[in-house]
């Protein structure tokens, strides 16, 4: 279980972002609908670990997020969250497997980098470089980098940012079968309403705000 209460991020003077008391329930897949800029990366950054908030707190099972103290954070991401961003953060000149390798510098993987790769589709394309790949096909090694650990949250980034309409289902399809198969909680950040359809909730972005003011 996700739980948030009281969460307040500030940047500066004129944008702070307040999140409505909130619940996210284990086994659940939620995808959250908003338009850019109304905060959706912050919410996922919070949750993840990555951006401490002004005021509030975060619990993730039984972890007190907003009050780990920065190497208990390392712990917490590596066993609870796999966090696919808007970026994908990928190394462009390394081969697949070695993008997915790098992740067991981080601790104890459950699954191995060509079992993750086959998960989604990309067992043929191990030595292939991140370059050479489409986008969809960049989207899946994001996804199979998470899976090498089994989260039990896996945050998404608007995942289908780049990909036409056919390869975003694609996608989507792929991360809710994945969310079934590990029975975690999955949170889609997108401002795409076609991809409602694919989750156990639908949530509007602006029915956890408490307030946004960017001046
Ligand atoms: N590090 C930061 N410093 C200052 N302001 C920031 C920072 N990160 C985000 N913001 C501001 O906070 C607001 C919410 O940004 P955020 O990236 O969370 O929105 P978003 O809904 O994910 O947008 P997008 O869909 O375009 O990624 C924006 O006004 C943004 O400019």
């Amino acid at each position: 279980m996700i739980s948030l209460e009281g969460v307040r991020k500030v940047y500066n003077r004129e944008t702070h972002i307040s999140i409505r008391d909130f619940v996210f329930e284990d086994g659940t897949s939620y995808c959250i609908l908003g338009p850019s800029g109304s905060g959706k990366s912050t919410l996922l950054n919070i949750i993840a670990g990555i951006t401490k908030p002004t005021e509030g707190e975060v619990c993730v099972g039984e972890n007190r997020v907003s009050s780990l103290l920065e190497k208990e954070l390392d712990r917490f991401r590596f066993e609870y969250i796999g966090y696919i961003p808007q970026d994908l953060k990928l190394l462009d000149e390394f081969t697949v497997v070695d993008n997915l390798s790098m992740v067991e510098l981080g601790g104890e993987i459950t699954k191995k980098p060509e079992e993750a790769l086959k998960w989604v589709g990309l067992g043929h394309k191990l030595r292939a470089k991140i370059k050479r790949l489409s986008g969809g096909e960049k989207q899946r090694v994001a996804i199979a980098r998470v899976l090498l650990k089994s989260p039990k949250v896996m945050l998404c980034d608007e995942p289908t940012g780049s990909l036409n309409t056919a390869k975003g289902i694609e996608i989507m399809e792929l991360l809710v079968k994945i969310h079934k198969e590990e029975n975690n909680i999955l949170i889609v950040v997108t401002h795409d309403d076609r991809m409602c359809k694919y989750f156990d909730k639908v949530i509007k972005f602006e029915d956890m705000l408490g307030g946004i003011r960017d001046a």
